[in-house]
C-alpha cells in the first residue's frame, strides 16, 4: 500500500517520536505500512515517503502552535481560562497542552504517554486492532482531564477529588453562618472573613471555593447590604439553606441575668430578640458577628456585659447560657445563600428557584406588567425585594431647590425570586418579555429550593 494510506493513529505515534532520544531496541512499528518490495526498488516512492513524513511532522507541530493560539472558549470547554489555575495548574500541565488534548483528540499522545506505551510493550503490538484500544485507553484519559462543568450533581457535600470545599463566612468559629456552612457541606473547611464584602473577594481570588451569605430573616427581614453586594459582585447563587436560629444570652461563668448591664451581638441578632432585651432592660451595643460578640465578653471579663450568640459560641469561648431562645418569636429562621465562581447548570426536575435583579424603564405600570411576565406563565414569586439604584441617586437639582422636575429622585433596583428552573421555556420567556421593557436585567442564580429547615 502506498505510505499516504497511513492511518493518523499511526502518524501520531510515528511523528511523536521523531523528536524522542534514541532507544536501545527500536520499536516494532510493523503495524505501519511501509512500502512494498516492488515499491521500494522504485526511489520515487521512498522519496514521496519522506516528504509524506517532513509533512506531517509539520501537521503535528502546526497543531501545537494552533492550540496554543486558539482561546479556550472556542474548545466547548466554559471559562476553561478561570479555571486553568484550579485545574491546569494542579495537573501541571503547560496551558498550551491542555488545550491540546481537547482540540487534537485525534493526537492525545505526549512524550510520556509513548514512553509507556513502549514500556508496557504495548506498541509493539502487530495488530492494528490493539492500537485502537490504546488510542481510546489514551483518550478516555486525556477527557477526564477536562474541567467539568458544575451542574446539580454538585451539591454533593464535597468534590469528588476528596479534597475539602473551603467556604467563606463572616464572623468568626460559632457564628451562625458557619453553622449554615457546615449544614450545606458537613466536611468543609470554614474560612472566617471580617466583612461580608471579604467572603465575595475570598472567592473570586481562589482563596475558597464558596461563600456562605445570610439574606433574610423570619423576624428581622432582608440583610439590606448583602443584597447590594450580589449586584457589585459577579458570583452566582448556586444553593439557598435555611436554618432556625436560636438566639442564647451568654454570660461569663458563674453570671446571673439581673447582673448584665449590657449585651453585645450583630445588630440583626439584637433585633431579633428586641423584645427580650426590652423586658431586661440591657443596653444594646452592636458587634461584627454573634461569634465575635461571644468572644468579647470573654476577653473582657466583664461580669456586667453579656452576648447574644449560639449555644456553640457559649461553649467555644466557655461562657455560660443564661438563657436559651430569646428570640422574639420561637420560630426565626435565616435563609443564606450559597455563592461560587461559576453558576450551576439546573435541571427541570425538581423544584427550583431562580433569583434576578433588574430595573425598570420609566412609566406608568411597569412594575406591574414586569410581574404579569411570571404571572402570565404560572410562575410563582417568593420574594421581591427593592434597592435604591445607588449611582443614580444624585440627580441634579436646580438652584430653586425644587426638586426633580419629573418628581423622582429615586430609581430603583428590583431583585425578585421566582419559583422556576432557568431550564424550562416558561422561564425563559417570562425572563424575554421582561427584558422588553426594563434598562436592566441580571441573572443571580437557578439553585434546588430548600424546604427543610
Ligand atoms: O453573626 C452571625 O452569627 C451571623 O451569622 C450573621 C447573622 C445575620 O447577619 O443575620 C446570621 C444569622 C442570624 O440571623 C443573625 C446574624
Amino acid at each position: 500500500m502506498h505510505p499516504t494510506s497511513t492511518t493518523s493513529l499511526e502518524i501520531v505515534l510515528l511523528c511523536s517520536h521523531l523528536n524522542s532520544p534514541p532507544v536501545p531496541t527500536p520499536p516494532d512499528l510493523s503495524f505501519f505500512e511501509f512500502p512494498s518490495v516492488e515499491e521500494t526498488k522504485n526511489q520515487s516512492h521512498w522519496a514521496l515517503f519522506a516528504a509524506n513524513l517532513v509533512f506531517l511532522m509539520a501537521l503535528k507541530c502546526a497543531s501545537i502552535w494552533v492550540c496554543a493560539k486558539v482561546p479556550h472558549f472556542h474548545l466547548g470547554v466554559p471559562n476553561l481560562e478561570a479555571r486553568r489555575y484550579g485545574v491546569a495548574s494542579e495537573l501541571k500541565l503547560p496551558k498550551w497542552e491542555f488545550c491540546c488534548s481537547a482540540v487534537v483528540a485525534e493526537q492525545p499522545i505526549t512524550s510520556l504517554d509513548d514512553e509507556k506505551l513502549y514500556g508496557a510493550g504495548l506498541a509493539s503490538s502487530h495488530s492494528f486492532s490493539r492500537t485502537l484500544e490504546i488510542k481510546s485507553m489514551v483518550l478516555q484519559k486525556d477527557f477526564s482531564l477536562l474541567p467539568k462543568p458544575l451542574s446539580a450533581n454538585d451539591l454533593l457535600p464535597s468534590p469528588d477529588d476528596g479534597t475539602r470545599v473551603r467556604v467563606a463566612y463572616q464572623g468568626i468559629a460559632g457564628a451562625y453562618s458557619e453553622a449554615a456552612a457546615l449544614k450545606v457541606y458537613p466536611d468543609c473547611e470554614t474560612v472566617p472573613c471580617d466583612q461580608f464584602e471579604s467572603t465575595f473577594k475570598a472567592v473570586e481570588l481562589w482563596l475558597v471555593d464558596k461563600a456562605v451569605l445570610p439574606i433574610e430573616n423570619s423576624l428581622g427581614g432582608s440583610i439590606h447590604r448583602n443584597y447590594d453586594l450580589l449586584l457589585r459582585h459577579k458570583l452566582h447563587i448556586v444553593r439557598e439553606v435555611q436554618m432556625a436560629v436560636n438566639h442564647c444570652l451568654l454570660g461569663l461563668p458563674g453570671v446571673r441575668k439581673d447582673e448584665l448591664k449590657r449585651v453585645l451581638s450583630h445588630p440583626q441578632a439584637l433585633a431579633q430578640c428586641e423584645m427580650t432585651l426590652g423586658k431586661l432592660g440591657l443596653v444594646r451595643v452592636n458587634a461584627d458577628d454573634t461569634a465575635g460578640a461571644a468572644q468579647m465578653v470573654a476577653v473582657s471579663g466583664k461580669r456586667d456585659t453579656g452576648a447574644i450568640a449560639s449555644s456553640r459560641a457559649a461553649e467555644i469561648y466557655g461562657l455560660d447560657i443564661l438563657a436559651e431562645k430569646i428570640q422574639d418569636c420561637n420560630e426565626n429562621i435565616t435563609r443564606f445563600l450559597i455563592l461560587a465562581r461559576e453558576p450551576i447548570i439546573p435541571g427541570i426536575n425538581g423544584h427550583y428557584k431562580t433569583s434576578i435583579v433588574f430595573a425598570l424603564e420609566e412609566g406608568p405600570g411597569v412594575l406591574f406588567k414586569a410581574l404579569a411576565v411570571f404571572a402570565m406563565r404560572d410562575i410563582s414569586l417568593s420574594k421581591i425585594e427593592s434597592r435604591p439604584q445607588q449611582n443614580r441617586l444624585l440627580r441634579i437639582v436646580d438652584d430653586s431647590n425644587k426638586g426633580n422636575p419629573n418628581g423622582r429622585n429615586f430609581d430603583y433596583l428590583f431583585y425578585i425570586d421566582f419559583e422556576a428552573s432557568m431550564a424550562e421555556p416558561r422561564a425563559q420567556y417570562a425572563l424575554g418579555h421582561l427584558q422588553e421593557f426594563s434598562t436592566f436585567l441580571r441573572i443571580l442564580g437557578c439553585y434546588p429550593i430548600d424546604t427543610g429547615i
